[in-house]
């Protein structure tokens, strides 16, 4: 094994520790091109050590103690195990060198590194030194017995073994990105291959080579459950099934464990990287479907990073349409203009993909989409930048209870947390979300053209789920503006009609009567989804609302757009007063008495 490896594993490992990126992202996109063949391999390394850390830091524990009471000779690799396990941060190599050594059940890794331990930085040379082995070895069993454990297998915490297991346990999702490729392409690419087979229900058509026998799960009984047999189905095992989703459209379903340990199998990693498939959860893909732009139409995304969503949108609206994408972070806006042009969109102002010599858009299907780097609650009601605006979905952050957790997000802390002090913040952060999605809802709910609004989470609180749809309903805002909720599972752009929304523990006084709470879609892993929900409003009397909306939009933007101007002239006069009051020079640190000269326009 090179050290070339183990020293991009460590990096990964600390940038992770830093906080500065998920493992799959730091492994595959911050490594040198020289291990490129090897990242499978860095991540299945990092993986396991974070998997691992807590025992690990249980080790290292135990070494100081031991080490602590006891006078080293300067020098000796003893005295540096020491200093190694003592810093205030203990750095990411040890925790790498520590689990190859005495933790990894694959003992490859450990043979190759004491072959060549010389190659390797400092930390690694003095973790693999005979005299400190027995050290580290005996802080092993100690910490076993400590823990009333009979292996050092059963060290790892249940809870982490628990995700770890159940990880491949869920359906892998890959929706065709139709700005791109199509499904027929890309369900002959995956038969032609002979990786893949489509499973299809009775009745279906299309490409593939599925049907017949192999389709039923004769142990169960299920016939002809395409979901179901996909599900069952053993992901080592060539050709591999999957089917077409029963509900979204250009949505296809995978076994479990189809993407590899941090990387996409085969076929995945050309079509994932080209963006021809995206790799999205089912009940995410809902909310574009829910709100079914037109062709032509013109919609809005208010809170698009990464763009998932923004995608769907595009490519609904098609050429003649147009959307608009709202993110107020600048990271996550940049990487929401980096794949929607390499999603196949053409972005408004930026030079990508989208375009092709002589100025005519490369394949082009979906509509314009204009990224702005705003916040929304910012945006004035009246700003011509949302003014025709028509159909709107709103997903906003959120405490993300639905999403399923990883080992990652348990060992970051971000586990469930319920009771306790834990319990409380989190609930404090859960009302704290709930208040800027209702602020959210409230605000857009104004803007003069908007006449469909689609709300989402994916989260499985009611207070950010039922409870801010209840308050907005009752709100000034939705009363004045005629916002009422519809059943979001009969939207056309669904394959049929959805009736399950799990209502079953819904508690009373969520604020929704029976008729409104059966109106939303909430998810559950029982859809074999992350939790998740969903909601439809529609603006009564849109058509002559907009009419009378709009022009008092155009009257007041030029008001707010003249009376700005007019401060701009104001501070202007103030400021050159000011100057010749101070002989024409502007002193350093000279207070205007708080009068700012220049306003700067509100964000
Ligand atoms: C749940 S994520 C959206 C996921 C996205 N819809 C997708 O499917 O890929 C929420 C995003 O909204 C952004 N956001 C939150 N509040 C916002 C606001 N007031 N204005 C603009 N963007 C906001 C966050 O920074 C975050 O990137």
């Amino acid at each position: 094994m090179s050290s070339l490896v183990y020293h991009a594993a460590t990096r990964v490992l600390q940038n992770f520790l830093d906080e500065k990126g998920s493992l799959k992202h730091l492994v595959y996109n911050t490594t040198p091109e020289a291990v490129a063949d090897r990242r499978k391999y860095i991540f299945k390394i990092v993986f396991s050590t974070v998997k691992w850390k807590p025992v690990l830091e249980a080790i290292f524990e135990e070494v100081r103690d031991s080490l602590g009471t006891e006078r080293t000779k300067e020098g000796t690799a003893a005295d540096k195990l020491k200093q190694i396990v003592s810093r205030e941060k203990v750095e990411a190599g040890a925790f790498i060198y520590t689990f190859e050594l005495l933790l990894s059940s694959d003992k490859r890794g450990r043979r190759a590194l004491e072959k060549q331990i010389s190659k390797h930085g400092e930390v690694g040379r003095v973790i693999f030194d005979d005299s400190v082995r027995g050290r580290l070895e005996d802080a092993v069993e100690r910490v076993r017995v400590k823990k009333g454990v009979e292996s050092v297998e059963e060290l790892i915490s249940k809870e982490i073994a628990e995700i770890d297991a159940s990880r491949n346990s869920v359906p892998v999702y890959m929706r065709v990105n139709g700005l791109v490729t199509s499904t027929g392409e890309f369900e002959k690419t995956l038969v032609e291959s002979k990786e893949f087979r489509l499973v299809r229900e009775e009745g279906e058509g299309g490409a593939g080579a599925g049907g017949g026998e192999a389709d039923m799960d004769e142990e169960c009984g299920h016939l002809r459950d395409s979901l179901h047999v996909v599900l069952r189905s053993d992901v080592r095992v060539r050709p591999g099934l999957f089917a077409r989703d029963r509900d979204v459209g250009g949505l296809y379903v995978f076994a479990p464990g189809v993407l590899g340990m941090g990387g996409v199998v085969g076929f995945g990693s050309a079509m994932v990287g080209e963006m021809r498939v995206v790799v999205q959860d089912k009940a995410s893909c809902f909310p574009a479907r829910v709100l079914l732009p037109p062709l032509g139409g013109k919609a809005v995304d208010f809170c698009a990073a990464p763009g998932n969503k923004t995608l769907q949108l595009v490519e609904m609206v098609g050429e003649a349409g147009s959307v608009v994408a709202f993110e107020r972070d600048g990271r996550r806006a940049g990487l929401l203009r980096k794949r929607l042009l390499e999603g196949g969109c053409f972005v408004e102002g930026v030079e990508g993909k989208g375009k092709k010599e002589g100025g005519r858009e490369n394949g082009r299907k979906g509509g314009r989409v204009r990224v702005c780097e705003r916040d929304v609650l910012g945006v004035e009601w009246c700003d011509p930048v949302v003014r025709e605006v028509e159909w709107g979905l709103l997903d906003p952050s959120c405490s993300g209870s639905g999403m399923r957790r990883t080992v990652e997000t348990v060992l970051r802390g971000g586990g469930e947390r319920e009771g306790g002090e834990a319990g409380q913040a989190e609930a404090e952060r859960v009302s704290r979300l709930a208040g800027l999605q209702l602020r959210l809802l409230r605000h857009v709910a104004e803007f003069p053209s908007l006449r469909v609004l689609v709300y989402s989470t994916c989260s499985v609180h009611e207070k950010e789920n039922e409870e801010v749809v209840g308050a907005f309903l009752r709100s000034r805002e939705a009363q004045a503006e005629g916002w009422v909720l519809r059943k979001a599972g009969e939207s056309e752009g669904l394959k049929r009609k959805c009736e399950w929304n799990g209502r079953v523990g819904l508690k009373e006084g969520v604020g929704l009567t029976e008729e409104q709470a059966e109106s939303v879609i909430r998810f559950s892993s029982e859809e074999h989804t992350n939790g998740f929900f969903v909601a439809k409003f529609e603006r009564v009397g849109w058509e002559e609302r907009r009419r009378e909306r709009l022009r008092e939009a155009e009257s007041e933007w030029k008001r707010m757009e003249s009376e700005k101007e007019e401060k701009r002239e104001e501070g202007g006069r103030v400021g050159k007063e000011r100057r010749r009051e101070v002989g024409g020079r502007t002193e350093k640190g000279k207070s205007y008495g708080g009068h700012q000269p220049f306003s700067r326009k509100r964000r």
